[in-house]
């Protein structure tokens, strides 16, 4: 009881301080704004008219003196190399820097040329003399609805700046810059998500953690024994059986797409802000890849209708400064769909598909439906909180977790 009223409390106070926060650069932008927390009248949709083309700023902002743009080409080998070490070593770690995300070279390529991708979206910052890539940053189109209205935006991600040119005002540059490339591809709008609580967040999303591999998560400082718990005891409570036991639970395949883009279809409707996937965008989002995406469906034996599907990505971390390990293999829920088979059922099949292919953890954010299964599933809470943002788009009303229904990498 006092536990939680502490908690409760702490957090007021950490509100608190982003509400008072000085934001010189995001008080320049069209996004929500603190000081318009408490003003429920201002129209929902856009908060600024799009720019006619030919006003659009034709060339690049300016860069501090050593550096330059360069287009990254994830198309060839030695651009997505310098992109991957890039992140791999300078890309978003816990408070505790224990951890830092570890996105794969394919991981990357998957995820940076999905159907309608601008390269000109893949934006580097390199040193003029060394041709070093020193800072990244990445758009690629997605068709999101809001409430009613479906919204051609930029989903942002992979903004990084080198560890050695941190604070020094580089990442407003770096947003202005695709802001404008995204601008004259005549979009207006932009969604992406961070740990860090910004103007103003739609949605502040938890993770949880399901372990699949307990005494690897417990070396490496991911999770610790619990009180009155042995190691011996801890293994037992995680066990999964070994194989999946649902009747008719199989990998998707291509000839897939048009059932699962209509059950997906279906099921996000419910949402408030979600993606407007087309077949094109299934196919490339959803279908099995190796080590990035694994996706999974229930086909009725009797019907062949597809009625259930559960899917999710693959993004291990560097472990940083441990004997024993140096990779952390997560999974991250992505999209499913229950309509036949229990939501409960479904996702513990996909925990057990992962643990058998060696996963060490299964994250998954409270979004959609997901607090359905979180702690029956004996998921834990995470410290790591994700916020949810709109780029020039109102939303008079945070949405529970509950009440979205997209997931960005
Ligand atoms: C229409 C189209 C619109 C397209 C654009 C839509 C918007 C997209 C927005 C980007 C979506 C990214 C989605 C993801 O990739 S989230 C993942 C972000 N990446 C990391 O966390 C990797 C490790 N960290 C770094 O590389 C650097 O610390 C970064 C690059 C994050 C900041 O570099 P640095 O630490 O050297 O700081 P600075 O001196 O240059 O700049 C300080 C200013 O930057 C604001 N800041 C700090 N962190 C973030 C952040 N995660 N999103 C937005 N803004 C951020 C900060 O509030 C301050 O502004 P203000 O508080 O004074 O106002
Ligand atoms: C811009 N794209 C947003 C999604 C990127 N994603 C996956 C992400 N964004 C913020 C987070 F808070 C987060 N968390 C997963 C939870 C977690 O696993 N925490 C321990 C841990 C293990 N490895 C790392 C690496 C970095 C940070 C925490 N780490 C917290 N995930």
């Amino acid at each position: 009881e006092s536990e939680t009223s502490i908690d409760a409390i702490a957090q007021k106070v950490q509100d608190a301080m982003s509400l008072s926060k000085r934001h010189k650069f995001w008080e320049t932008q069209p996004v929500g704004q603190f000081r318009d927390l408490g003003n429920p009248s201002l129209p929902e949709g856009p908060i600024e008219p799009p720019t006619p083309l030919s006003e659009v700023k034709q060339e690049p902002y300016n860069l501090p003196g050593p550096y330059e743009w360069i287009t990254c080409d994830m198309d060839t080998e030695e651009m997505c190399s310098e992109v991957y070490s890039l992140l791999a070593n300078n890309y978003v770690e816990d408070d505790e820097n224990m951890f830092r995300f570890n996105y794969s070279k394919g991981f990357l390529q998957w995820a940076l040329r999905p159907p309608g991708y601008y390269r000109s979206w893949h934006i580097g910052v390199r040193v003029k003399t060394s041709k070093k890539l020193v800072a990244f940053i990445t758009g690629v189109p997605a068709r999101i609805r809001a409430k009613d209205a479906v919204v051609n935006m930029a989903e942002i991600n992979f903004l990084c700046v080198h560890k050695k040119l941190r604070s020094k005002r580089l990442a407003p540059v770096m947003i202005k810059e695709v802001t404008r490339r995204v601008h004259l591809e005549n979009i207006w709008q932009a969604a992406y998500t961070a740990g860090v609580v910004l103007p103003t967040p739609i949605s502040t999303c938890q993770y949880w953690h399901r372990s699949l591999n307990p005494k690897k998560l417990i070396d490496v400082g991911f999770s610790r024994l619990g009180a009155r718990m042995t190691m011996s005891r801890t293994i037992k409570l995680y066990k999964l059986p070994d194989s999946p036991i649902t009747p008719g639970f199989r990998k998707m395949e291509l000839h897939d797409v048009p059932a699962v883009t209509r059950l997906l279809r279906g099921y996000l409707k419910q949402f408030i802000v979600a993606p407007d996937f087309d077949e094109n965008d299934v196919e490339h989002w959803l279908l099995p890849k190796e080590d990035v995406v694994d996706s999974f469906l229930v086909e009725s034996s009797e019907t062949h209708d597809v009625t259930d599907f559960c899917s999710f990505y693959t993004l291990p971390s560097t472990v940083i400064g441990n004997q024993n390990y140096s990779t952390l293999k997560a999974a991250y829920s992505y999209y499913n769909v229950s309509t036949k088979t229990p939501l409960l059922q479904l996702m513990n099949d996909a925990l057990i598909v992962a643990k058998k292919k060696g996963y060490d953890v299964f994250n998954a954010l409270d979004v959609m439906e997901n607090e359905v299964f979180l702690k029956e599933l004996k998921f834990g809470p995470g410290d790591g909180q994700l916020q949810y943002y709109l780029y020039n788009y109102r939303l008079n009303q945070a949405l529970g977790p509950s009440e979205l229904g997209l997931v960005l990498l």
